[in-house]
Parts: C-alpha cells; sequence; structure tokens
C-alpha cells in the first residue's frame, strides 16, 4: 500500500482546494449555487458540524494490515459504502456534465445516481456507464404518467433502484441564487430526461417549441407539493425496482416509509438546502437507526467530505453514505477530476478504518465514538 499512496500523492487536492479551484473557475451563480445553502445556512453548517462534534476512540494493536470496504448498497455490489448523491444540471460544471461524473463511478466501482434534472438523459448516461451500477433519482412531477414513464425508462436502460427525493416539494430559500438571479434550469440546463421523455413531449406538444417554451413546460411541471404516501404506494404496485425515499430525518417516517413497503431511506436534509433550521443530518441518525435499522438499508448524506466521516456515520449506524459536493467541485476536471476524487476518499477512508483499529465495515459500531 506504500508505494501505491506515494504515487496517488501526486495531483494530490484536499476537499478544500477542489472547492478552492471550483470558486476560481467557475462563474459566480454556478458555483454559488453549488456551495450555497438555503436561508442562513444553519443547516449546512450544521451537517458539518454534527460530524465534527462526533470523536473516534480509536483502538490499537488488532492488525489492520487487510481491510475490507466491499460493500452492497440497495443490492448492487460497491468497492467503498459510497455512491454519488443525485446532483442535478452538471453541464454548469463541465460541458461533459452527468456524463463524465457516471464515467467516474462506474470506473471506480460505486454506483451513481441520475438525477431527475440531468442534463444528459438517463439512456445517455447508462450507455458511457456500460455494466457500472446506478441508481436513478426521481422528482416526481405534477403529472403521474409522466412520472411512471420516466420510472419505466428507468427499469429499461438498467437502473437497480428508484430514489424518490421527497425533501423537496418545493425549493427551499436559498438566498444566494436569489441575489444572483440564477437558477440552471432557466439557462437550459438539466433537460435531459424532460426533453427525450415521450410522454411529456405528448403532453407538451415539444415539437413546435422554441428552447424557451421547453423550458416553461419543464418548469410547470417540476415540483409536485400535493405528494403523500399514497402514491408511493401506487408506484410500489407499478414497479418491481427497489423504491428508497430520500430526504427524511423524523423516525416516524422512517417507520412509514417500512410500513409502505419501501426498501431503503437515505437520511438527509437535501446537504441544507431545503429547510434551513432542520436537524443535521448525523443529528437526525441515531433515532433514524433506532427506528428502522435491520429492517432496510440506510444511507447517510450531507457533509461528508473526508473519509473520517464515512468511518463515524457508519459507526453510527448509517450503512453506506452519498457524496454531493465532494465530487460536484472535482467534476470541473471532468471525469479524471471525479475519479481523483473518488480514489482520494477511498485512501482516507482505508486510512481512517485502520488508524480506528478496525478492518471491516460491520465492526465499525457506535461504542467507538464520542460525542463532544
Ligand atoms: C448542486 C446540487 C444539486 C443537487 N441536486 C439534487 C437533485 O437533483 N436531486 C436530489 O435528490 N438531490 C440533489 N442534491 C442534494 C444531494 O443529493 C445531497 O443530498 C447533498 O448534496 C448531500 O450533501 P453534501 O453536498 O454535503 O454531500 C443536490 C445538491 C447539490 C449541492
Ligand atoms: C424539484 C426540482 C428541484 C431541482 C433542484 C435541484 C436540487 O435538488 C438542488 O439544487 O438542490
Amino acid at each position: 500500500m506504500g508505494e501505491e499512496r506515494m504515487s496517488s500523492n501526486v495531483g494530490f487536492r484536499s476537499p478544500e482546494e477542489w472547492e478552492r479551484l471550483a470558486k476560481e473557475r467557475l462563474e459566480q451563480g454556478p458555483f454559488e449555487y453549488i456551495q450555497s445553502g438555503s436561508g442562513a445556512e444553519e443547516t449546512l453548517e450544521a451537517n458539518l458540524a454534527g460530524l465534527r462534534n462526533w470523536k473516534i476512540v480509536p483502538r490499537v494493536l488488532r492488525d489492520v494490515s487487510t481491510l475490507d470496504v466491499q460493500s452492497t448498497i440497495i443490492g448492487v455490489q460497491s468497492n467503498l459504502p459510497v455512491a454519488l448523491a443525485p446532483v442535478g444540471f452538471q453541464t454548469i460544471i463541465h460541458p461533459e456534465g452527468e456524463l463524465a461524473a457516471a464515467r467516474a463511478a462506474a470506473a471506480k466501482g460505486i454506483p451513481y445516481t441520475v438525477s431527475t434534472v440531468s442534463s444528459y438523459s438517463m439512456e445517455q448516461i447508462a450507455e458511457v456507464m456500460g455494466k457500472g451500477a446506478r441508481f436513478f433519482q426521481l422528482y416526481w412531477p405534477n403529472d403521474d404518467e409522466i412520472a411512471l414513464s420516466f420510472v419505466k425508462r428507468a427499469e429499461k436502460s438498467g437502473y437497480s433502484a428508484i430514489l424518490i427525493t421527497v425533501d423537496t416539494p418545493l425549493l427551499g430559500l436559498r438566498e444566494q441564487d436569489k441575489q444572483n438571479q440564477y437558477f440552471p434550469l432557466k439557462n437550459g440546463h438539466g433537460l435531459g430526461n424532460y426533453e427525450s421523455d415521450p410522454v411529456f413531449r405528448t403532453k407538451a406538444n415539444l415539437e413546435t417549441k422554441e428552447k424557451s417554451e421547453v423550458i416553461s413546460e419543464v418548469a410547470s411541471r417540476l415540483f409536485n407539493p400535493t405528494l403523500t404516501w399514497e402514491k408511493v404506494r401506487w408506484l410500489r404496485t407499478q414497479t418491481k425496482l427497489p423504491i428508497v425515499i430520500k430526504g427524511i430525518v423524523h423516525p416516524d417516517d422512517a417507520r412509514l416509509a417500512v410500513e409502505n413497503g419501501i426498501d431503503g431511506v437515505v437520511v438527509s436534509n437535501h446537504g441544507g438546502r431545503q429547510l434551513d433550521g432542520s436537524i443535521s443530518s448525523m443529528d437526525a441518525l441515531e433515532d433514524m437507526v433506532k427506528a428502522v435499522k435491520g429492517d432496510i438499508p440506510i444511507i447517510f448524506d450531507g457533509g461528508i467530505r473526508r473519509g473520517v466521516d464515512i468511518v463515524k456515520a457508519l459507526a453510527l449506524g448509517a450503512d453506506s453514505v452519498l457524496i454531493g459536493r465532494l465530487y460536484a467541485y472535482a467534476l470541473i476536471d471532468g471525469q479524471v477530476g471525479v475519479e481523483k476524487a473518488i480514489t482520494q476518499l477511498k485512501d482516507e477512508f482505508q486510512t481512517a478504518l485502520a488508524l480506528t483499529g478496525e478492518t471491516k465495515l460491520i465492526d465499525l459500531k457506535k461504542t467507538m465514538l464520542l460525542k463532544r
């Protein structure tokens, strides 16, 4: 491992350095769209603090020469207990957007989650991924036939699970974006899945529309504040793919997920971009674990920046984690950048695991953590 680690130091970039470079290279609108949270950004900061506040109490003299970090995430194999989170509009970062990030995930053997508002279609992304594991994230439109069409297309193009994001009945109040008057959709990003959808095309009469009209048609269908568990139960009857609910932090919602036949939850506050003042992901995790651990897989996101953060989330009971901004910033260097970020995260995670005194994911336990 020594020689491999020396060579991986070439071109090393810390998460902070990726963020700094992204700020330098992107225009203010796109950069702040990625970086910012909602409101006063209390929850954005709380996600980071929530992880920082847990300290590891490491053990020693336990032969940590052989590590096993292989994982299963919603039924698919992964080289790490990590998947790339759905991040919409990736062409605001790099012209190859989702294609580059998805290729990187496939090359590194971890799952990639395609956002409903990806700039390339789910079929285009599937094609570049080959056998790479992929999930489809559903922003349920205000038209169930379009929602079902997305899910059927995901089935056909080899997606292994549907993640329904439920923390976005409407967009959080993001002050920087308001100041910048910036929302990527308005500039024509994030249309990949809508523009290619046969049901949407017919309903919106797309053949006769200018780009600006297409954008308005998508914008008018994107949000669905009427969504309830009843609709989720209906979707359960329409697909055999595992369904995961993304964006819950209340243990009662986790129980409801189990009762409604859901196959996993993502404990998430959307990276602090929705309800500002909501509980940090790490503070929510303990009660979510008490509510559903062992019933369905628990995925965690919000604030993961380094390998040691993954150790903490898994020790507190998560089965795996998603990373968002960490890879989004690295996407400024396209596929190479994202691959570099994943390689580094793996190195950090393995190092943190060994220095904690453990070799296997299953041995990460809450007893090795103290909250300070
Ligand atoms: C720029 C950006 C775009 C995002 N787009 C989506 C999206 O399309 N769908 C979704 O479910 N979550 C989206 N998220 C939230 C992420 O999936 C994830 O929950 C969050 O980024 C995790 O926090 P982290 O960035 O601290 O890792 C987005 C986050 C960012 C930063
Ligand atoms: C319901 C569509 C909202 C798209 C916003 C993308 C996103 O999740 C984010 O910016 O955060």
